[in-house]
């Protein structure tokens, strides 16, 4: 398994955001992840990749390169052209001094990079400064950055939100045969319709809580509903705890 949490809790003061979840991804599977607004899905993504740090429970990551992550807002550096983007997911295991300027990338940096915007479709467009591509282009040079890390899980928080739907549907269509390379990929969406589209399997949060964890072609509307149920009871996310 290349991502097992087990009874991840998150607290933000007497708040409950997750109230003890359970999550598996294997190499080779993407997982969906749905809920309503406020359900926990970044807090869980944020505490498997170390933005938060989770009240109790545990956490294992499989692989050497830790979890890649990437999120709606983008944040290439603009200027910069789609490989100096991609380059710049794996500095952290370059010297500092070769890490400050492209023109002293290794060029071994430069061939990787190169691949991992081939693997996203986007070889052509390498020398394009960031700002000049579309928004799906963009997302997917931050996905090529992200697989520039090395790291065997890719997790991805609302990739799509910004993106129109044919663009949402390719750069979902591209995390799908990420996994199907061998990573395991875990993305938040609030599209349920790319989830059952693409996904292996879907995971819902409801107020905190692992509602529904199952393959994704056998998730219905009724599932979705219960999920997005606008007058469902108030759940551990808004109770104070004692
Ligand atoms: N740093 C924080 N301090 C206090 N409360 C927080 C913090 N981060 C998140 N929360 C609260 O935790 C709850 C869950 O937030 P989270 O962003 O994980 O939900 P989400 O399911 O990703 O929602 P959305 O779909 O709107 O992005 C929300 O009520 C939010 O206000």
């Amino acid at each position: 398994m290349t991502l097992r949490v087990r009874g991840l809790r998150k607290e933000f003061g007497a708040r409950t955001v997750l109230a003890g979840i359970d999550l598996d991804v294997a190499a080779g599977e993407f997982l969906a992840i749905l809920g309503a607004n406020g359900s926990g899905k970044s807090t869980a993504l944020r505490c498997v990749v170390g933005l938060e740090t989770p009240s109790a429970g545990e956490i294992l990551v499989g692989g050497d390169g830790g979890a890649a992550m990437v999120f709606q807002k983008i944040h290439l550096v603009g200027r910069r052209s789609a490989l100096d983007n991609v380059c710049a997911g794996a500095l952290g295991s370059l010297p500092l001094h070769r890490s400050l300027t492209p023109a002293l990338f290794p060029r071994t940096l430069r061939a990787e990079a190169m691949a991992c915007l081939d693997r996203v479709g986007l070889a052509d467009r390498a020398a394009e400064p960031a700002h000049r591509l579309s928004g799906g282009q963009q997302q997917r040079v931050a996905i090529a950055r992200a697989l520039c890390r090395r790291s065997a899980l890719l997790l991805a928080d609302e990739p799509v939100s910004a993106l129109d739907p044919k663009a949402a549907d390719q750069v979902v269509g591209l995390l799908a045969e990420l996994a199907r390379d061998g990573l395991a990929v875990a993305a938040v969406l609030h599209q349920p319709s790319l989830a059952r589209k693409h996904a292996d399997r879907i995971v819902g949060l409801l107020d905190g809580r692992v509602d529904l964890d199952a393959p994704a072609a056998t998730v219905g509307d009724l599932d979705l509903d219960r999920l997005y149920a606008p007058d469902r009871a108030t759940g551990p996310a808004d109770q104070e705890l004692p």
